[in-house]
């Protein structure tokens, strides 16, 4: 008995440490994960690829590849409007049920938002869904109509007129330039002027660091959402001292204003002034610092590339450019006219081009994830449980023939009148998402958008010169842009 106890132990250990059983444990824990991913989970019931546990390390490659959004749009073409992506994530595209979990903050932000606490969290990256209406509470009076038409001086001054000269300079000389860097350098210089006291200069050829510090910040945050808790900063010194040094140079703004004791009319003074009528508190120094900086990157390059995007549809498409002029010379006779926002707010096919820019070429094409919350939701037909990440699909959805006939082809005119086809197609475009998260930016997005590309089309005549071709397919990164990042063109100044 007792020399059969003292060799129990001595041969189970002998088993479990021999190459064959690890390798059969592991074999097993793989086999059985797959098979309790692809018969068991309460997900094994929505149409997607087969393997999913092993099809995440296929998503992952259409992130770097920078495809992602084309591919998920693959698949719902095969799989329909609910489509597992992996173990715990699924994607939707059906307007009515992102309805249902957009509208409601009871579905809380994805834990990748997170990465985007900069330095503190912020009304874009928080998760913690009171401190976001609190947020809200004190933002969003910041972005209405009336607070955005207040500041129209300083989004003409540092944008639509610098803009206008610079361009002008080129069509004069008749060589070719980047639209797209031009926009860019604009969208910088309107927040500068609305949340940072002074426009950066960029159109002016101020100094540049300012757009290396967002990119590097923008580059931290992808980082963490790839490397999750194996970020280490010792590893990205330069990216680090580029968010140190933004982080800083946002600091003495506000203290320079606020030293300064002299009240502007811009959403920084906003900022600074707001009290929550609830709680009776402001926003902290350190909130201070990272709403601005938030502004900065939502604010930016989701503006310049949409219209970037736009003009580029409309030079593919001569028959709507030339469409867009005759509107915009027949409410604004002289091209010499300094364009303010009332003048083209309610021009029907500006807005149709617009709306159809933003449909064909979303910007934030990946899709705004969404953690599942207590009790689940039923989606398209398909019960989700909580704790499930789900994320819509924008091109998926901006591509559904039963609410937008012939999608691939541009049409402005589709966005003309007032029918329930086209109160449906506004519903389901989402590319500014919707509901308490949707974008709080909206309304100075669409003015700068209704702004510039009038000023652009009503100023100009544009061409892309021969063998100044670019690869234009959408490359998805933090946003979608074009691939080479470039638009190069040629402009020619209407005289009438
Ligand atoms: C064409 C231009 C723009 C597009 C397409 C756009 C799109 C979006 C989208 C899709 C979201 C939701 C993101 C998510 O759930 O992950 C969002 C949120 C946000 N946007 Fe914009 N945006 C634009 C311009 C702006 C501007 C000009 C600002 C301000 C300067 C801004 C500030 C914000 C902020 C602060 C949020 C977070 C809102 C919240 O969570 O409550 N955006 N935007």
């Amino acid at each position: 008995m007792a020399e059969a106890t003292l060799i129990l132990p001595d041969s189970l250990v002998d088993i479990v440490f021999t190459k064959e059983f690890v390798l059969a444990a592991v074999i097993a824990w793989i086999l059985g994960g797959v098979l309790y991913h692809e018969y068991i989970s309460p997900l094994s019931k929505i149409p997607g690829p087969r393997l999913i546990v092993f099809h995440e390390y296929i998503l992952l490659s259409t992130v770097f590849r920078q495809c992602f959004d084309a591919y998920v749009h693959e698949l719902h073409k095969k799989y329909g409007p609910v489509v597992r992506l992996g173990a715990t994530t699924v994607s939707v595209a059906d307007p009515d049920s992102m309805h249902a979990f957009y509208n409601t903050h009871r579905f809380q932000k994805s834990v990748s938002y997170e990465a985007f606490h900069n330095p503190t969290e912020n009304i874009f990256s928080t998760r913690n869904i009171e401190l976001h209406k609190r947020l809200r509470r004190l933002i969003a009076p910041v972005f209405s109509m009336s607070a955005v038409l207040a500041i129209e001086p300083l989004i003409i001054d540092a944008g639509t007129d610098k803009l206008s000269e610079r361009i002008s300079v080129h069509a004069e000389r008749g060589d070719t330039f980047d639209l797209m860097a031009f926009l860019y350098h604009m969208t910088f210089d309107v927040i500068g002027a609305v949340s940072f006291g002074q426009s950066f200069g960029l159109q002016t050829g101020g100094d540049h660091t300012i757009i290396k510090w967002i990119e590097d910040s923008l580059a931290i945050g992808i980082l963490k959402m790839g490397l999750k808790g194996l970020f280490r900063p010792l590893f990205f010194p330069q990216l680090i001292r580029s968010m140190n040094k933004l982080d800083e140079f946002t600091r003495k703004v506000i203290n320079a204003r606020r030293a300064s004791g002299v009240k502007h009319n811009d959403i920084l003074q906003r900022l600074l002034d707001t009290v929550d009528e609830e709680t009776g508190h402001g926003l902290s120094d350190d909130q201070l610092v990272a709403e601005s900086i938030t502004q900065l990157i939502a604010g930016t390059d989701t503006t310049a590339v949409t219209l970037t995007w736009t003009m580029h549809l409309l030079l593919e498409n001569p028959a709507c450019m030339q469409r867009l002029y005759k509107e915009l010379q027949e409410a604004i006779p002289d091209p010499n006219t300094k364009i303010h926002y009332v003048d083209v707010k309610s021009l029907p096919y500006l807005d149709g081009v617009l709306h159809e820019s933003l449909r064909m070429r979303p910007v934030s094409a990946a899709g705004s994830g969404r953690t599942v919350a207590k009790g689940g939701v039923y989606m398209a037909g398909y019960y989700i449980p909580e704790g499930v990440e789900l994320s819509t699909s924008i091109v998926a959805v901006h591509a559904l023939e039963s609410i937008f006939p012939d999608a691939g082809l541009f049409k402005p005119e589709r966005w003309l009148g007032n029918n329930d086809q086209v109160s449906e197609m506004k519903r389901s475009l989402l590319t500014f998402a919707m509901g308490p998260r949707g974008c709080v930016g909206r309304n100075l997005a669409w003015f700068e958008l209704r702004l510039t590309l009038a000023t652009l089309v009503r100023q100009f005549a544009f061409e892309v010169p021969a063998g100044a071709e670019l690869n234009m397919s959408p490359a998805q990164g933090f946003i979608s842009k074009p691939k080479d990042g470039k638009l190069l063109v040629r402009a020619i100044k209407h005289t009438a």
